[in-house]
């Protein structure tokens, strides 16, 4: 019995950049309109060669194809985000004779108004719609109770009123200083209670509450200004806390540089970066409370 001699052939095969994350605030005078995407583009067509030859020639670089997103973001707007994929697969379809079929992946993150139409900052304050994690620690030693309660992945948007600047600058540093930027955190946070019998339901929606006003209602010159705005008001608020503690990722949203597509960037399209990212943590307490929540929370 002969055996075939066995050789390897090229099957199904794309390509493209996954997960670019855009975010697209439209500003129509203070009011504030937000549409955040995560696109992913795949390309198929003539890709032989690229796979077979060491050849380049039919291939779109998945970083133009980003670009296009951030492009068609601001020269398009996005009014959906099945209109906006369909525009980016025709495009990319159209305009290159190598490219075949092309699949945009989009998931969209929805997010709500903070606080009532006319409440400070509902025109440019946002909470990522679906709920945060609601968490309790009850503590019991026979005699004394503790419990902290808190929340997690809680995401708020400002769209305006955050700056940053007049910081240290040493060699290393590059950030450039700025006027008015996005400022977005995903805020978890614990907080101790004094006693017990309480309203917990209550008190839990009166805390968040107060965090989501004091987010939106701060001008901010850092993430940590907003903190401390955040914390005072919950403690000010809800005479039955004795201190919280918050830890607030720094949701960067970096303007993307539409200079070399010929286009204008005015605070318009913003790449929202997942990592690395500040964090910024402090406890915010009762004058003459004991500090007791621990800096780290403990895993279940
Ligand atoms: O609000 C901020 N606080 C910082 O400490 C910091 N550092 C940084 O690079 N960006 C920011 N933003």
């Amino acid at each position: 019995m002969t055996t075939e001699p066995r050789r390897a052939v090229l099957g199904q095969n794309q390509y493209g950049k996954a997960e670019t994350r855009v975010v697209r605030i439209s500003r129509n005078g203070t009011t504030h309109h937000l549409k955040d995407l995560n696109v992913s583009v795949s390309l198929s067509g003539d890709m032989d060669d690229v796979h077979l030859t060491g050849s380049n020639a039919n291939v779109l670089t998945t970083d133009a194809t980003k670009n296009t997103v951030f492009a068609f973001a601001k020269e398009h707007g996005i009014a959906s985000a099945e209109e906006f994929g369909m525009r980016l697969a025709r495009h990319f379809v159209s305009s290159q004779e190598s490219i075949r079929s092309a699949r945009i992946r989009v998931e969209e993150y929805a997010w709500d108004r903070i606080g009532a139409p006319d409440a400070d900052g509902a025109r440019h304050s946002f909470v990522r719609a679906g709920r945060e994690t609601r968490t309790a620690e009850i503590h019991h030693d026979g005699e004394g109770w503790e419990v902290v309660s808190g929340l997690e992945g809680l995401v708020v948007l400002n769209s305006t009123d955050s700056e940053f600047h007049g910081y240290v600058k040493d060699r290393y540093t590059t950030l450039p200083e700025t006027r008015d930027r996005v400022l977005a955190t995903e805020v978890n946070a614990r907080w101790r209670y004094a006693g017990t019998g309480l309203d917990w339901d209550a008190s839990y929606a009166r805390a968040r509450e107060h965090l989501l006003h004091a987010f939106a209602a701060t001008y901010s010159y850092s993430l940590q200004q907003t903190l401390y705005a955040m914390g005072a008001r919950v403690v000010e608020h809800l005479p039955e806390v004795e201190e919280i503690r918050l830890s607030l990722p720094n949701k960067h949203h970096f303007l993307v540089d539409l200079g070399p597509f010929g286009l204008k960037n005015d605070n318009e399209v913003y790449y929202a970066a997942d990592r690395p990212y500040g964090l910024i943590e402090a406890t915010v307490l009762r004058d003459g409370a004991e500090q007791r929540i621990p800096v780290h929370p403990a895993r279940p």
